[in-house]
């Protein structure tokens, strides 16, 4: 507890209430305050005692107390140091807060509401005092109980009173709110005056008579001298005079234009010798009459910025001309998607001058579809910020075509948005001919012009996805000609390719120009039709095919005959998937060319079958002679005569690894349709003529082999080089060996086979015709073509017993045979009955399951030289 908290208000012996103080009291408080006023500097109190006589002195004072801003208090301290309060104005209670009903006990609360760190400040304070009678003066915190802790400053004149206490009249102010303010004023002052050292730019401050207030870092470091050198010198202190002069003549202008003066000069700095370009700004400060007291400078060094705004101009210039010499056109678009400039790359290929440009749409200036793209890239541009590409194709008056790679490129603003777009064009018309050539040659057949494989897999694609989208039916046609490859063998590839050109336009002619015509290989066509309404459609454009293709074709001045197979497949019927369609379609076309040619079929699930074993087959055979999986079995021709064995026809055998021995009825067909016949051909007649070299020689009865030739086997060419060379690898004579062949190729009536026929006898080999009298007997053929032997086909001896019909024609075969004196082997002779009726009609020769199957050569070598003729 101190002293002063233990004082009672009632120990300073003027207790307001009680007892009020006298006029002598009211005199000394108003000096008192009068003075303290003084010290404040507040206002002047002059309260004179005794103007106011009557009033009482609570209510002097509170108008005094009235009239100030802070509180107003009395205290006495004792001799026995004991502090009270004698008076405290209502504004005590506003500074620290709620006040006891004892205006006495005031100083005690203001103790007990003092800072603990502060009680002993104040303390020592008024001790100071009590001894000096100096005037005290302290600022304390106080906790308000209302308003928190609070600063307050206290001051107080103490009087030595007659009783020898002493009295202080004071006053209290709460200085919170102040101090923060100008708390915040000097942060705020000292935040600005750290930007102002730190800014780059150097900042200064004048005087009206030119003397330096202040400068920042900036400042001193361009000027070399430290702030302290600075401060209170001219600029002809600092610098050369006539740089000084300068300065001053600047500061003047600013001075009387009364505004912001902005200047650029070359500044040498006399302490670096260094050359800058300063940009300078000054503003007269003037005062609250709007007088200039001064000049505020601003400089920035703008040498850099000088050179590289120089350096862009330069390179701006240089990209100017690079642009208007262009000889791509360039143009730059707006968001309206008008040209806002043009070179004059740009207005000779469009307009004939680039100004001529300004203003107008890509719309306006290009065709329909090449204004319109252009159009949506550009605005695709605009929105995207991304770049695009596109082709514009058109033609000149003249009608070349050109073809421009267009570029377009957005331009941005410093906000990242795109503002303009740069559109620049290259002429790439020499690259899109080439392309289009490459395109030409990669997805068309160069004969036909017809789309070629590559092109038709793609288009059938697109056609099932569309019909799948569209509910559409679509139809896959395959197309292969049915004698083309005589045409080709015999007449030669330039009278084919004729050929397949004037097929291809057929075909074309028969379509809609919405189908696709291809050309998947050799004679192999193909045709898309989407967009079907039902199987009829396409059943009335094959029947048009057939139509248009069975006619006669003239090729090289010559008429050829060729029909054509359809094999048809029907999306989605038989199927969505591209590959699976055209197998349909090949599988019906399979089907259509084994039921004689000439015809077409729709694909059906049981022709898959068949198509599979036959492909299987195929596959087989294409390996069968590189695997050894080929042998020929013989079977003896007999001279009905005497029974002895008087040669031989070979027969060719496939001992197939899964299915066994198989006999040609089941695969020549398919060798036949392959070509795969010619490699087997050429195989067999080796192997024939190895065995008839081996049974025949010098001084033995001869034994001829007869070997079959397939017409494929004259249809390519190289026949005669064969057998040639068959008979110099085998060493057989060709005396030894009979070549049989059908009446079908007689009837191509070509030169080429009577050419190879004749070289073939001259050669020496003997020629028989096989199955004689199921042809087409024009019998003409017998004596044009060079031929020795007539092999009576199996179905005549076979009926020739129980059929009086088959009786006559094989005796009328004999008779003339005879009459052209051509040899007659009957084939098929299976009983001695068969055997006896034949000699008796003067046939020498037979062969038959009476003497023997065909075997192979071992068993064939075995056989006796005699067989009996009657069983
Ligand atoms: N029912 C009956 N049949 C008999 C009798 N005697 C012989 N045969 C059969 O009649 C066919 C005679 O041959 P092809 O008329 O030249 O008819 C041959 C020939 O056109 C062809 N062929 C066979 N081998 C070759 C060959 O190496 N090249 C070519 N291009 N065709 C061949 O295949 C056809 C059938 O040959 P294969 O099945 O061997 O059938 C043979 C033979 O086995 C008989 O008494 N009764």
């Amino acid at each position: 507890m101190t002293k002063c908290q233990t004082m009672s208000a009632n120990a300073c012996g003027c207790d307001t209430a009680a007892a009020p103080p006298t006029c002598r009291d009211v005199s000394s408080l108003a000096r008192c305050l009068g003075d303290y006023a003084r010290l404040l500097g507040e206002r002047t109190l002059e309260l004179d005692a005794a103007s106011c006589p009557g009033l009482p002195f609570q209510e002097q004072l509170a108008s005094l107390a009235d009239m100030m801003s802070a509180a107003l208090f009395a205290a006495r301290i004792g001799d026995d140091g004991e502090l009270s309060c004698v008076y405290a104005s209502e504004k005590i209670a506003d500074a620290i807060g709620p006040l006891p009903k004892d205006v006495g006990r005031v100083a005690e609360l203001l103790f007990a509401r003092c800072h603990p760190d502060d009680q002993p400040v104040m303390r020592a304070c008024l001790t100071a005092s009590a001894r000096s009678l100096d005037p005290c003066s302290t600022e304390i915190r106080i906790l308000h109980p209302g308003k928190g802790e609070r600063q307050l400053e206290i001051k107080a004149v103490p009087q030595r009173q007659p009783d020898g206490t002493v009295l202080w009249i004071g006053m209290m102010r709460d200085l919170t709110e102040t101090r923060k303010i100008t708390r915040e004023l000097d942060e705020t002052n000292a935040r600005l005056l750290s930007v102002l050292r730190t800014i780059p730019d150097m900042v200064w401050l004048k005087d009206k008579s030119g003397m330096y207030k202040m400068c920042n870092h900036a400042f001193e470091r361009r000027s070399c001298k430290t702030e302290a050198e600075i401060i209170g010198r001219s600029d002809f202190d600092l610098y050369e005079p006539e740089l000084a002069a300068s300065f001053v003549q600047k500061d003047r202008e600013a001075t009387e234009a009364g505004k912001v003066c902005i200047n650029e000069e070359w500044v040498t700095y006399p302490e670096t010798g260094e050359e800058r370009l300063i940009e300078t700004r000054k503003v007269p400060i003037l005062d609250s009459v709007g007088a200039a007291i001064g000049v505020l400078g601003l400089a920035r060094d703008v040498t850099e910025r000088k050179r590289i705004e120089e350096m862009l101009a330069k390179r701006e210039q240089e990209f100017r001309t690079l642009v208007e010499h262009s000889s791509d056109p360039i143009l730059r678009y707006g968001p309206d998607l008008r040209c806002r400039y043009a070179n004059p790359a740009a207005g000779a290929l469009l307009r004939n001058q680039a100004d001529g440009l300004l203003g107008l749409r890509p719309s306006q200036l290009l065709v329909r579809e090449n204004g319109e793209i252009f159009e949506r890239f550009l605005s695709d541009v605009l929105t995207t910020g991304g770049e695009q590409e596109f082709e514009a194709v058109w033609k000149d008056d003249a009608g070349n075509r050109f073809c421009h790679l267009v570029k377009l490129t957005p331009e941005f603003n410093t906000e990242g948005k795109v503002t303009s777009v740069l559109a620049v064009g290259r002429d790439i018309s020499e690259l899109h001919t080439s392309r289009q050539k490459i395109r030409q040659i990669a997805y068309y057949d160069q004969l036909t012009r017809l789309p070629n494989r590559a092109l038709f897999n793609e288009r059938l694609r697109r056609m099932i996805s569309d019909a799948a989208i569209s509910g559409q039916m679509a139809g896959v046609m395959v197309i292969d000609l049915d004698r083309f490859k005589a045409v080709n063998d015999t007449m030669g590839h330039p009278a084919g390719d004729a050929l397949l050109h004037e097929v291809a336009q057929r075909l074309s002619s028969c379509v809609r120009a919405a189908d696709t015509v291809a050309r998947l290989g050799g004679d192999e066509f193909a045709i898309l039709v989407p967009d079907i309404r039902c199987r009829d459609d396409l059943e009335q454009i094959a029947e048009r095919i057939l139509r248009k293709c069975d006619k006669r074709f003239v090729v090289q001045g010559k008429e050829v005959f060729v029909s054509c197979s359809v094999g048809i497949a029907m999306s989605p019927d038989h199927g969505t998937e591209p590959d699976e369609l055209v197998q349909y379609a090949d599988t019906a076309l399979y089907s259509a060319k084994g039921n004689g040619r000439n015809a077409f079929r729709f694909y059906t699930k049981d022709l898959t079958a068949h198509a599979r074993e036959r492909l299987m087959l195929e596959l087989d055979l294409r390996h069968a002679v590189r695997r050894g999986e080929m042998c020929l079995h013989y079977q003896p021709k007999v001279c009905l005569k005497n029974g002895r064995r008087s040669g031989a026809e070979a027969l060719l055998r496939w001992n197939h690894p899964r299915l066994g021995m198989i006999s040609p009825d089941r695969f020549m067909a398919v060798a036949e349709d392959t070509g795969l016949i010619v490699d087997i051909g050429a195989w067999v007649l080796r192997e024939a003529c190895f065995a008839a070299a081996e049974w025949n020689g010098p001084d033995r009865p001869v034994q001829k082999v007869a070997v079959n030739l397939s017409v494929r086997q004259f249809q390519t060419r190289g026949l005669l080089a064969l057998a040639e060379s068959v008979l110099e690898e085998t060493r057989c004579r060709a005396e030894w060996i009979e070549l049989e062949i059908t009446e079908s190729l007689l009837l191509e009536e070509h030169e080429h086979v009577l050419e190879t026929l004749t070289a073939l006898r001259k050669m020496g080999f003997t020629i028989a015709i096989d199955d004689f009298g199921t042809g087409y007997s024009a019998l003409s053929y017998l004596t044009r073509f060079p031929i020795d032997v007539l092999k009576i086909d199996r179905s005549f001896v076979s009926r020739m017993t129980s059929d009086g019909r088959s009786m006559n024609l094989l005796k009328a075969i004999l008779s003339l045979a005879h009459s052209l004196y051509l040899e007659v082997v009957a084939e098929g002779v299976e009983t001695s009955e068969q055997a006896e009726l034949l000699r008796n009609f003067h046939c020498r020769l037979a062969q038959g399951y009476l003497f023997s199957r065909p075997v192979s050569k071992d068993v064939f070598e075995a056989l006796p030289d005699g067989f009996p003729l009657a069983k």
